[in-house]
């Protein structure tokens, strides 16, 4: 019954529970266990995640809950919980809704996809604040346009009112950020702001890393690279941040083919359709706790399916 009342808050409209809005509540879902091998999951900054909880956590039960429940959740939100075996639950995990930054130093279509994504409800998450380098660049307009506030970071000549690293650190925590996101964001993070977002800052690259990334490494600069190389494929990188350009650990990559007449702005098109699609899934991953991270330090992201599978 437990079980029922808990994972009703996910789908509120099974018959024996009261209904409760599914959007921007934490809900909670029955998982089968891991096996002892399970990895500890990316926490969020914020204390009420159970600090590495050891239960796979998804968010869209539909065929996750294999095994334990099975979810049919109809597109108005509302959903239909058929217990299949009560044996081996687990106590549930509530998984909070997360705090996210976007930076952008330009037309900003990467952050329009997340933003949409959570507008619509498929991500657990949402964009509190956007940062640039760049006042009046294309994704700071959206986010005036969208009611989102915009924070100016980097001194550049052009910009003397940014904030200093501390100063962004100090605001960002003030909004309980937990994730950063880079998109099309072109200044090198400060070792001050990834010290203090250890494994939650993320950043998307056009070209399938390490090849084609670092330092001069950006926008159609990267494009132009492959082609002069001769490449036959490329694609999106999805990685965390560490000090240097392009060198955390990769996440999630895409393949797209490079063609033989490809001139640089059609393989820009066709690699950044597929970064709009990877990063919202990346995101989706991140904010549903389904990242974790091997022994040698490689992140992985459990597949919504099956929990014990990575993507
Ligand atoms: N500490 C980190 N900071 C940033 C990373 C990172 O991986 N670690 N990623 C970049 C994004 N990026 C590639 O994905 C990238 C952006 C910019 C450059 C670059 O060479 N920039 C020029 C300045 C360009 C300008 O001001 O217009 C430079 O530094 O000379 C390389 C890679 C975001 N930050
Ligand atoms: N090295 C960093 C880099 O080149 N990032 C790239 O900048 C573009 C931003 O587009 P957007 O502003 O439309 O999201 C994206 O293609 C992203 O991969």
């Amino acid at each position: 019954m437990e079980a029922q009342q808990n994972l009703s808050r996910f789908c509120p409209k099974s018959s024996s529970v009261p209904w409760i809005p599914i959007v921007k509540q934490p809900f909670s879902l029955q998982l089968p266990p891991l096996p002892s091998s399970s990895y500890p999951s990316v926490q969020s900054q914020r204390p009420e995640v159970p600090s590495r909880a050891f239960h796979p956590i998804s968010i869209a039960a539909k065929e996750t809950c294999s095994g334990v429940w099975r979810l049919r959740c109809s597109r108005s939100g509302s959903s239909t919980a058929e217990p299949k075996e009560s044996h081996n639950v687990r106590a549930p995990v509530t998984v909070t809704r997360k705090k996210l930054a976007v930076f952008v130093s330009g037309g900003g279509s990467n952050f329009r996809s997340i933003h949409e994504a959570s507008k619509r409800g498929s991500l657990h998450g949402d964009v509190l604040v956007l940062v640039t380098n760049k006042s009046e660049c294309g994704g700071a307009e959206y986010a005036r346009n969208n009611g989102i506030p915009v924070i100016l970071f980097s001194k550049a000549k052009g910009e003397p009112n940014g904030l200093s690293p501390s100063n962004l650190v100090d605001t960002l925590r003030k909004f309980e950020v937990d994730f950063i996101l880079l998109a099309g964001y072109l200044k090198l993070i400060p070792a001050e702001l990834i010290q203090a977002y250890e494994r939650s800052i993320l950043n998307i690259h056009p070209s399938l890393l390490p090849a084609f990334g670092g330092k001069g490494y950006y926008g159609m600069k990267v494009h132009k690279a492959v082609i002069a190389s001769g490449a036959r494929f490329s694609g999106p990188t999805i990685h965390f941040v560490d000090e240097h350009y392009d060198t955390g650990g990769i996440l999630a990559q895409r393949v797209v083919p490079v063609l033989a007449n490809d001139t640089a702005e059609e393989l820009a098109a066709r690699v950044l359709k597929e970064e709009h699609q990877l990063y919202v899934e990346v995101v989706e991953a991140l904010c549903e706790e389904r990242v974790v991270w091997r022994e040698d330090g490689v992140p992985l992201i459990r597949s919504k399916e099956n929990p014990n599978k990575f993507c």
